[in-house]
């Protein structure tokens, strides 16, 4: 028998450098100072929706053309209902339609919806081209366009199908937030608090003490959340890209908050809802594994109602629940494996947690009616 050869792929002879900066700040869209050092060609594609370009595409297409890029727009419609292959579809014609070459960048203009349909269209057209996160909720700015987790939505699960493909560049404008629904910036800092919960006890106390001021969009307190989240989620993302250990963490609740978006229908409970509930049920089971005390629960149930969040998961059957988390990403050999709470400020992977604490979780978290 011939002896085996191997041949090594090695990709470590010239690593790339994706380091990228998130600037944050009041009027950024104006800008073209910070825009045009990530602009490689005089062409940009900018993908928004139909609620946010009549708000804000104006002033970013003027200050791309003060800087001598030419722009065309994909509006796509909004909701979370339309995160899936089709409309991803619509990006991919409007990128032939318009001949984008390898280094035409794409712009994400909008929330999470649209930073993670823009990130992975650009991930998978022509095989990766470069691509700009412009966030405009509190949630895209303190999270979803951190990171380059990108992907779409399937009718079983939520961001089945996707790819890691970070940003060159993030420009957080919290004059946008101006113009943002209360019920969708009640959701961004649902992701504010699990920064606290998971990193940064200070934080979480801190957001317990300026609750008020973040929901009446006091300007310090609102850049603060979003440098504080940003500088975390940014470290996080640093010491481990591809989520083979720390990131998972930064989905404290999501394994509830995932079944519950996908067996309501998407777009029925906002992703920040949803978050709020999942949490809310992870501490709860932290609880029941004596991770944490009766009192930390407390708390925490408190700040997410002062926020005016969910506190209880809907009516969903506890077999439904479990059938949708059986698909969450953290599975591994059919277990599901839980973020859960070491002390408000530390959480851990948690890979055996036996059904019947989970089945009193489910229980004591759902809504009665
Ligand atoms: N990639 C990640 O790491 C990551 C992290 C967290 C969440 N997500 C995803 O992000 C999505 C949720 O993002 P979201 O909460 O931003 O929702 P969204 O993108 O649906 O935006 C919320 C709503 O606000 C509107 N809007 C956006 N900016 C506005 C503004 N400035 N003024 C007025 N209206 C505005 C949108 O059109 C939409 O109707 C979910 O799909 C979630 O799975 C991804
Ligand atoms: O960036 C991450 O990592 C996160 O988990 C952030 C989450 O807030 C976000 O909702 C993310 O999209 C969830 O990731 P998934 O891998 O569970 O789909
Ligand atoms: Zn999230």
């Amino acid at each position: 028998m011939k002896a085996i050869e191997s041949v090594r792929v090695r990709l470590d002879v010239c690593p790339e450098n994706r380091s990228y900066p998130i600037h944050i700040g009041q009027d950024l869209l104006t800008r073209v100072d910070l825009l045009l050092p990530h602009l490689p060609t005089r062409k940009a594609a900018i993908v928004t929706n139909t609620t946010v370009a009549p708000l804000y595409l104006d002033r970013l297409r003027a200050t791309l053309s003060e800087a001598g890029v030419e722009t065309f727009v994909v509006i796509l419609p909004d909701g979370e209902q339309y995160k899936n292959w089709e409309t991803l579809n619509l990006i991919f014609n409007a990128l032939l339609e318009h001949r984008c070459e390898r280094k035409t960048p794409l712009i994400a203009l909008g929330g999470g919806v649209i930073g993670d349909l823009t990130g992975f269209a650009a991930a998978s057209y022509l095989r990766g081209v470069p691509f700009i996160q412009i966030p405009t909720t509190l949630l895209a700015q303190v999270d979803s366009s951190v990171g380059g987790k990108t992907g779409i939505n399937h009718p079983l699960g939520k961001n089945m199908i996707g790819a890691f493909h970070q940003p060159q560049l993030v420009l957080a404008d919290s004059s946008t937030l101006t113009t943002l629904p209360d019920r969708e910036l009640r959701a961004g800092i649902a992701e504010v608090i699990k920064y606290g919960l998971i990193y940064d006890a200070d934080f979480f106390d801190w957001l317990e003490r300026n609750i008020t001021q973040l929901l009446a969009r006091d300007a310090a307190a609102v850049q603060h959340a979003i440098r504080r989240s940003c500088e975390i989620k940014a470290e996080i993302v640093s010491l481990d890209e591809r989520e083979s250990g720390l990131r998972a963490l930064l989905n404290l609740g999501h394994t509830f908050g995932h079944a519950i978006e996908n067996a309501m229908g998407y777009g029925a409970w906002l992703h920040g809802e949803a978050v709020a509930a999942g949490t809310i049920m992870a501490a709860d089971l932290s609880s029941r594994l004596e991770r944490i005390t009766q009192q930390d629960v407390e708390r925490i149930r408190c700040l997410f109602e002062k926020t005016g969040l969910p506190i209880q998961g809907p009516r969903i059957s506890p077999e439904r629940y479990l059938e949708s988390m059986q698909l969450d990403k953290k599975v591994e050999g059919g277990t599901i494996r839980f973020i859960l709470l070491n002390r408000i400020g530390e959480a851990a992977l948690v890979n055996n947690v036996s059904a019947s604490v989970l089945s009193e979780t489910l229980s004591a978290c759902i809504a009665n009616e």
